[in-house]
């Protein structure tokens, strides 16, 4: 495994490396899925292991549940835990308003039902994720399998009537198989190119039989810390916009790297 990292893969670094700085001692944290969460996970297990740093982990999905597990964290279910001092979690796509599309990775029931239970989300994200208006995304919804070509012609003839949906919907698809989410469920992707009112479609797609959750997670996220290929990060909150600009180095990015190697 090479120490060097692509630009992207050094902002989603140093994105999660100043984001576990919100990780203390006794914390219940919710871990969310993707490659940006993947590696504050590795982040944090680091300071679990060299620094002392003692919390409980609520992972969002098995593979998240498996990494933490691997990297020292110990691990709790969200029954367990009850309630969350904070989530830290990737996205696909965050607006000004800091209302997200996620899913991409197939975890936003989980990731949406952990972040709701939080007293506050952050988001970790390259400037890559930053737009206008939410949408150019493909929104994913998880629907169940029974019924779902009526579910999607459903969700379809709904959207195009408001005239919201661009082009067809997709089901996800694992290889020749469809996608399965940890909950059993299917994905469909949603290719909207640009959603005007986040809000109201969030509460439309939910009210479709067939559909367990939909990919916007709206007035959920209180800050995102963004990362930048240089290695600058900033961190805008909801209420107070931009508070914090740095820049990490990347020293440590290669004894991380090594670590994994190992
Ligand atoms: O919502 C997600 C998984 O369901 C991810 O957080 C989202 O897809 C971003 O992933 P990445 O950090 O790999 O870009």
């Amino acid at each position: 495994m090479t120490g060097e990292l692509s630009p992207i893969d050094k902002a989603k670094y140093v994105a999660a490396k100043r984001a576990a700085d919100y990780v203390e001692d006794g914390m219940r944290v919710g871990l969310g899925t993707g490659s940006t969460a993947a590696w504050l996970v590795r982040c944090l297990g680091e300071q679990v292991r060299d620094g002392g740093l003692r919390f409980k982990g609520v992972p969002t999905s098995t593979r998240t549940a498996d990494l933490a597990r691997d990297v020292g964290i110990e691990v709790i279910s969200l029954d367990e835990a009850k309630w969350l001092d904070i989530t830290i979690d990737g996205a696909d796509e965050f607006d000004g308003d800091l209302n997200l599309i996620k899913g991409g990775g197939g975890a936003l029931l989980q990731e949406k039902i952990v972040a709701t239970a939080s007293d506050q989300m952050v988001v970790i994200a390259d400037i890559g994720k930053e737009v206008e208006h939410l949408g150019a995304f493909p929104l994913p919804i998880e629907v169940i399998p029974f019924g779902w070509q009526t579910t999607q012609a459903l969700v379809e003839e709904t959207l195009i009537s408001m005239d919201v949906l661009g082009r067809q919907s997709s089901l996800r698809m694992n290889g020749e198989q469809a996608f399965m989410t940890d909950e059993g469920n299917y994905i469909l992707d949603l290719h909207l190119q640009r959603i005007g009112n986040p809000r109201q479609l969030a509460l439309v797609i939910n009210q479709m039989p067939g559909v367990v959750e939909n990919g916007l997670f709206i007035d959920i996220c209180d800050a995102v810390v963004i990362g930048y290929g240089d290695g600058r990060v900033e961190i805008r909150d909801i209420n107070e916009g931009t508070v914090e600009q740095d820049r990490l180095d990347f020293l440590e990015t290669d004894n991380l790297f090594t670590d994994l190697a190992e």
